[in-house]
């Protein structure tokens, strides 16, 4: 007989906690989802859709909605997917021991953590594994294909956890290296907001491709700098979603580079917008943390003077341009 599948839940019903549960529900087993706002419990329980987050995607039956994190006691998996600077006071909010698997892409501002780091801080009795990778919520919640990292320490829960998330559509890849993972994701949104600028300055398909090149470079360094693995880096979590969020105006963050390269500014864009876009949160951490380790991030650097409003994109093309020539 096998054994009995773990019973998930899932935290923060924006359009990828959403997806996952309905990706999570496919087969019909039960989901618990959590949602903020009532009018999106209200709509998955009555209407199976989340016109908030994640419209014109029918809803599984089985994905029930609850305003209330403590009925996610009765959970053996609980995936966390809230904007990543607001992790810190949701996990706090769920059941000590659980086994956590953290779905957000980012680092809290104030302190440098990765969300592992975060999660850790605040239920440190639970298993920590995260998922990471070429995601799309809207592409997912259609059954459309793609792969994933799945890391995690602890070998047999993330077999486990595999076996439960794992769908023909839906393909995870399993590592130990849950920094790498972490950092894959955090920093291609950054990037993504870089090739947007360049797309919306119509610098052309090389310099994206540049830019994407470069970037990379850029993220494994830091990663290297901070124990990941340059493998992990260049897997699903890392160049996969950094090749995906770079290359369409379907990602949050390379719209809001684009309309900087239009010559919005960015207080507008992040004004009253009830969508992520998580590379605006985490481009000041991330020059930070990669000054503080003696890292060199141009690009980085180059997104944050934009979106700070400290020089015209001239002005930042300019000084990346400028910088000395050098090995590759
Ligand atoms: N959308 C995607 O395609 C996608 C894919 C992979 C990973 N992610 C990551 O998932 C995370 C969530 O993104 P999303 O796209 O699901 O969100 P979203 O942009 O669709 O929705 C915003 C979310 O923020 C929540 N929120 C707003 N204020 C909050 C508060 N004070 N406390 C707690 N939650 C609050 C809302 O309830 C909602 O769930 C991000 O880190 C993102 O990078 C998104
Ligand atoms: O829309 P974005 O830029 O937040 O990207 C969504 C996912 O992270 C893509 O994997």
């Amino acid at each position: 007989m096998n054994a009995p599948s773990l019973k998930a839940g899932v935290i923060g019903a924006g359009a990828w906690g959403t997806a996952l549960a309905q990706t999570l529900a496919a087969d019909g087993q039960h989901v618990r989802l959590w949602a903020l706002e009532s009018e999106v419990v209200d709509a998955v329980n009555k209407d199976r859709q989340n016109p908030l987050y994640l419209p014109n995607i029918p809803l599984s039956p089985s994905i029930e909605a609850t305003g209330d994190i403590a009925a996610m006691g009765d959970r053996d998996m609980l995936l966390i997917v809230s904007p990543a600077q607001h992790l810190r006071k949701v996990v706090a909010q769920a059941p000590a021991g659980t086994a956590l698997i953290l779905c957000s892409k980012g680092i809290e501002a104030g302190t440098g953590l990765l969300m592992s780091e975060v999660a850790a801080e605040v239920q440190p009795a639970s298993p920590i594994a995260v998922l990471s990778g070429p995601t799309f919520a809207h592409e997912v919640a259609r059954g459309l294909p793609t792969a994933i990292t799945l890391a995690c320490a602890d070998a047999d829960l993330a077999a486990k956890i595999a076996a439960r998330i794992a769908r023909p559509a839906f393909r995870p890849y399993l590592s130990d290296d849950v920094v790498g993972a972490e950092i894959g994701g955090a920093v291609k949104n950054v990037l993504a907001i870089a090739c947007g600028v360049a797309e919306g300055a119509g610098l052309g398909l090389n310099a994206r491709a540049s830019l994407i090149s470069r970037g990379f470079a850029e993220m494994t360094r830091f990663g290297l700098a901070r124990g990941a693995r340059a493998e992990t880096l260049a897997g699903l979590s890392g160049l996969g979603d950094l090749v995906l969020t770079c290359s369409s105006t379907n990602s949050r963050n390379f719209s809001l580079g684009k309309g900087l390269g239009e010559g919005q500014s960015a207080r507008d864009l992040l004004s009253n917008r009830r969508t992520v876009a998580e590379g605006a949160f985490t481009a000041p951490v991330l020059r930070e943390a990669a000054r503080a380790a003696q890292v060199e991030m141009p690009v980085v650097e180059a997104v944050c003077a934009l979106l700070e409003d400290a020089a015209p994109l001239a002005q930042v093309m300019d000084a990346l341009l400028a910088r000395p020539l050098r090995a590759e």
